[in-house]
């Protein structure tokens, strides 16, 4: 699992350390990660250092410090370090470090931006380390300017610099992945003690590249993590097994209450990405016709046009393919969420549901969904705020909702009532396509109709009960990018179809969860004796 933590958080953990001498102590850690974190990314370009150019932009606080202290081991390693202090002073100790290492120094004040923004932009690394977790906004003035110069010539130079953000980009929230332009755009962020919430959220995440987090000794004194992202290691331990004894009604049964004759497809998409995503049995409501289609397309689908309270499931799907105009489907949809089974209630089911729900009722809404969504709590966030502040917005709907809230998107968000969140980037751009959102509804059903009442593998895991719902939306969005990406990886890295995704769901389920299929049979393996 890898764990954010707000900026304040951060520094709270910092301060036993602090108050006893060893401030420095940490920055020389951040500044050594960071340093070897450039060797190691030239090293793997088949790049050495010797020679090499580097330009810190530094800025007046300890993420400056960062930056002028990892320069320093870089122009030991032989590197060519020069700095553009955008303040009126520059930590004191890690700028004498950096000038007896040879590094050259400019300082903005008094020089023109674009000339110091031409001379950084040839180098072979930048590092900015202008503003960190003490960022009060973006970048201001001439720091503005450069950075604004900077970012301008690199989208035009072909990629040939490799830019890393210090602990985050400058301009990058580091509480809520809020971006304040202008921001130059990492290929790698490296960040000190722990990752923060704004590099795995929405716009920030956009601006970080890859995130690695440089451990410097104060991870003991960090809280509970406010966001979590699952990885390969927990999806092998939380995706569920079957027993050896399991029969279809033992692993779970999903009702689906998705398509219309409007849009029948995605009743055919939901069932496809459920049936892919293990769950023992898929049963269908809905329009004859569509029922029909289901029937054609899957014939392990049990299709009826009868009643919820009819149909005996573990969990239910509901709203994918659906309107407000059709009537019968979301009096289903309504009934569903009534019958206090968890849910996953997607599209048309959205604006048709209580405004109170429980944490078992997962909502998957894109951006616009979300709006409207808020809109009709009474708040005024529109498609333009969510996207600017994704997790504040996801937070706030499942805060008035009590429902769980995934929000669809490059990261995808899912807010636990708890204010607990999980943010996945899993996938790849190929899966905005039409039907991948159905795709997802059935895979995240099909979780919670096998996983839900399985409170004990969540806990173990250290996720609280009522958290468990979107630890499960979590892992259904895990499963579905990774499965997008495979499906984009067969065609060379060209585009998928919403049932490419499906089709590849089985064997990345299998791939991932290979660590926990080993641990099961060496536990079979007792019986080898006995041959
Ligand atoms: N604590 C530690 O020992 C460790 C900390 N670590 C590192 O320290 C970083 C946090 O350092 P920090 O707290 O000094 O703040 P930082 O982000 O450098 O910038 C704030 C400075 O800039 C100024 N400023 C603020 N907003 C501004 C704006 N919009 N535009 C322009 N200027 C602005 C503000 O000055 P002010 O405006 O308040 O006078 C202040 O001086 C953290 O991200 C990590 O990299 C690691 O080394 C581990 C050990
Ligand atoms: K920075």
């Amino acid at each position: 699992m890898i764990s954010a933590y707000t900026g304040t958080q951060v520094r709270q953990a910092e301060e036993p350390l602090l108050a006893s001498g060893l401030g420095d102590v940490l920055m020389q850690r951040a500044a050594h990660g960071l340093a070897n974190a450039v060797i190691r990314e030239r090293r793997s370009r088949g790049l050495g250092t010797y020679g090499a150019s580097v330009s810190v932009l530094t800025g007046k606080g300890n993420n400056g410090g960062d930056g002028l202290y990892a320069a320093s081991f870089l122009a030991a390693r032989g590197m060519r370090t020069t700095a553009v202090l955008t303040g009126d002073t520059a930590h004191p100790q890690a700028l004498a470090a950096f000038e007896r290492a040879g590094g050259r120094v400019h300082r903005l004040d008094g020089t023109a931006p674009a000339a110091l923004a031409a001379e950084a932009a040839r180098a072979d690394v930048v590092i900015d380390a202008v503003l960190g977790t003490g960022a009060k906004g973006g970048l201001r003035g001439s720091a503005a300017v450069l950075v604004a110069a900077v970012a301008e010539l690199l989208a035009g130079s072909g990629g040939q610099t490799f830019v890393v953000a210090c602990d985050l980009p400058s301009g990058v929230d580091a509480d809520t992945g809020e971006v304040f332009e202008p921001v130059l755009p990492a290929d790698l962020t490296v960040t000190f003690g722990g990752a923060k919430n704004g590099l795995l959220a929405d716009p920030g995440a956009d601006y970080a590249g890859r995130v690695l987090v440089v451990p410097i000794g104060i991870e003991e004194h960090l809280p509970q993590p406010s966001v979590s992202r699952l990885d390969e290691a927990d999806l092998a331990r939380l995706l569920p097994h079957p027993a050896r004894r399991a029969h279809k009604y033992s692993r779970g049964v999903l009702g689906v209450v998705a398509g219309s004759v409007d849009y029948p497809g995605a009743a055919v998409l939901a069932c496809r990405g459920a049936l892919a995503a293990g769950v023992g049995m898929v049963r269908y409501l809905g329009p004859p016709q569509v029922a029909d289609l289901v029937r054609q397309a899957c014939p392990e689908v049990v299709c009826s046009t009868g009643s919820v309270a009819d149909n005996r499931v573990q969990a239910w799907l509901v709203g994918s393919g659906m309107g407000p105009e059709h009537h019968e489907q979301l009096q289903r949809a309504r009934d569903a969420v009534g019958s206090g089974l968890p849910v996953v209630a997607d599209a048309g089911a959205l604006p048709a549901l209580p405004e109170t729900l429980g944490p078992h009722v997962v909502l998957t809404p894109h951006t616009g969904e979300l709006a409207s969504l808020l809109q009709r709590l009474g708040r005024s966030e529109d498609r333009d705020a969510v996207e600017a502040g994704t997790l504040a917005a996801v937070r706030r709907a499942s805060e008035l909702t009590g429902g769980t809230v995934l929000l669809k998107g490059a990261t995808t968000l899912v807010a636990a009532p708890s204010g607990d969140v999980f943010s996945q980037a899993d996938g790849t751009p190929w899966l905005a396509t039409a039907g991948s959102g159905d795709v997802l509804a059935g895979v995240i059903g099909a979780l919670l109709a096998q996983a839900g009442n399985d409170v004990g593998r969540f806990s173990k895991e250290g996720v609280e009960p009522d958290v468990r719902w979107a630890a499960i939306a979590a892992l259904g969005a895990a499963l579905h990018g990774k499965a997008g990406r495979s499906a984009s990886d067969s065609n060379a890295g060209g585009p998928v179809t919403a049932g490419g995704i499906a089709d590849s769901l089985p064997q990345t389920w299998g791939k991932v969860s290979t660590l926990s299929n080993s641990g099961l049979r060496k536990r079979n393996s007792h019986t080898q004796p006995l041959r």
